[in-house]
C-alpha cells in the first residue's frame, strides 16, 4: 500500500502521523518573499486566509490528506522563505521533495521575471525531472494586474513546466485545485514507474521515487 513512503525521509513524530495512507508526496513551495506562499498554504490546510503574515523563517511544514479515486493521497508541504538570508536553509529541502510549485504575485512583476532563477535553483539542487508548477497568486487584485496570464503559459512552455495557476488565497481562488492537479500527476507518474513496488522496495530510504514517465502537459486557465 504504502507506494511512496518507502523512497521518503520522515521524522519520528511524522512517520507515527502518516501510517494510514496510499501515497505520500513531498511539495516545495518556492518563490520571492510576500507573494503569498505562506497563505496559500494555510488556505490549503485550513480553508482560512488570514491577513496578516510573518515572513517565513526558514521552512514550514504542512500536511493535509486528500482523497483521489478512492485513494488517500498525504501532501506534504515544505513552505519555504522567500527571503535571500534563508537561501542556504531552503536549499537543503530541494532534494528530497517529488514535486515544486513556484509562486509569485501577479502584482508584482519582479517576482514573475525571479522565475527562471527559481526554476534553475530547482535544477541545480532539486532531483532530476521534478514536475514543476507555477501559480501567480493574489488574482483578487486583478485590476492591478503585472503579468499576463499569456505571459506566464509562454514561460511555462519554455521551460515544460506542468502547469500555471492563477490563485487567491483571500478569495479562495483554485487553490486545492493546485494541489488536486500535483497529486493526479505524481499519481499518474508513479502508477507508470518501474512496474510497481519491486523497484521501490530496491531504493535507499532517503531517496526520492524515480518517475520515468512523461506525464501529460496540460495548461489550466485561471477562472478570474
Ligand atoms: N490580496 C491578496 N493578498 C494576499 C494573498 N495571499 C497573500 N496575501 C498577502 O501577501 C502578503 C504576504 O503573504 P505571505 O503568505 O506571508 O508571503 P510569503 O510568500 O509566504 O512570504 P515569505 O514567507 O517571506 O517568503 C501578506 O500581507 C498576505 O496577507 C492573496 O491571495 N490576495
Ligand atoms: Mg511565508
Amino acid at each position: 500500500m504504502l507506494k511512496v513512503a518507502r523512497a521518503m525521509q520522515f521524522s519520528g513524530s511524522a512517520r507515527a502521523a502518516d501510517e494510514n495512507f496510499d501515497y505520500l508526496f513531498k511539495i516545495i513551495l518556492i518563490g520571492d518573499s510576500n507573494v503569498g506562499k505562506t497563505c496559500v498554504v494555510q488556505h490549503f490546510r485550513s480553508g482560512v486566509y488570514t491577513e496578516t503574515q510573518q515572513n517565513t523563517i526558514g521552512v514550514d511544514f504542512t500536511v493535509r490528506s486528500l482523497e483521489i479515486d478512492g485513494k488517500k493521497v498525504k501532501m506534504q508541504v515544505w513552505d519555504t522563505a522567500g527571503q535571500e538570508r534563508f537561501r542556504t536553509i531552503t536549499q537543503s529541502y530541494y532534494r528530497s521533495a517529488h514535486a515544486a510549485i513556484i509562486a509569485y504575485d501577479l502584482t508584482r512583476r519582479s517576482t514573475f521575471e525571479s522565475v527562471p532563477h527559481w526554476i534553475h535553483e530547482i535544477e541545480k539542487y532539486g532531483a532530476a525531472n521534478l514536475i514543476i508548477m507555477l501559480i501567480g497568486n493574489k488574482c483578487d487584485l486583478w485590476e492591478n494586474r503585472h503579468v499576463l496570464f499569456e505571459d506566464a503559459c509562454t514561460l511555462a512552455e519554455k521551460y515544460g513546466l506542468l502547469a500555471v495557476l492563477e490563485t487567491s488565497a483571500k478569495e479562495s481562488r483554485n487553490i486545492d485545485e493546485v494541489f488536486v492537479l500535483m497529486a493526479r500527476e505524481l499519481i499518474a507518474r508513479n502508477s507508470l514507474q518501474l512496474y510497481g513496488e519491486t523497484a521501490l522496495n530496491n531504493l535507499p530510504l532517503d531517496s526520492s521515487p524515480v518517475l520515468v514517465a512523461q506525464g501529460p502537459t496540460e495548461k489550466t486557465h485561471c477562472t478570474c
